[in-house]
């Protein structure tokens, strides 16, 4: 495992401290695949991941959501034939937190 992905993930309520550009700058290092972009508004880190067909796509975001279960912290999850769509954000505080990087990692680490 990555150091990242072996952070823990900390409770995070409406008001815990959104991530800085520049701890930004230094988390998405370690997960060069995701793709940071902004949705109404809301920063999230989104990746695609590919597979070979339905079956073992639909098995990587039962995966993941296994993954999501342990911590209390979800992804939004798109299944498509060949494809699942992960887009990690803090839902409560409507932006970044330092989870969403851990389970970007984490995510990856499935993935492997
Ligand atoms: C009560 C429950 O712990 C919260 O609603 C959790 C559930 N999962 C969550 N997942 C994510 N990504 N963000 C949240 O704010 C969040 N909140």
């Amino acid at each position: 495992m990555t150091d990242l992905a072996n952070q823990s993930c900390e409770a995070c309520s409406f008001d815990a401290p959104k991530v800085s550009d520049s701890e930004i700058e230094t988390l998405k290092g370690a997960i060069p695949e995701w793709q940071l972009l902004e949705r109404d508004g809301i920063m999230q880190l989104e990746r695609c991941f590919t597979f070979r067909n339905f079956k073992q796509a639909l098995a990587f975001t039962n995966r993941v959501g296994e993954i999501a279960e342990e911590v209390g912290h979800h992804p939004a999850l798109l299944t498509e034939w060949g494809k699942v769509t992960v887009t990690w954000w803090s839902h409560e505080m409507k932006g970044l937190h330092k989870n969403d990087f851990i389970m970007a990692a984490r995510t990856d680490e499935v993935a492997k």
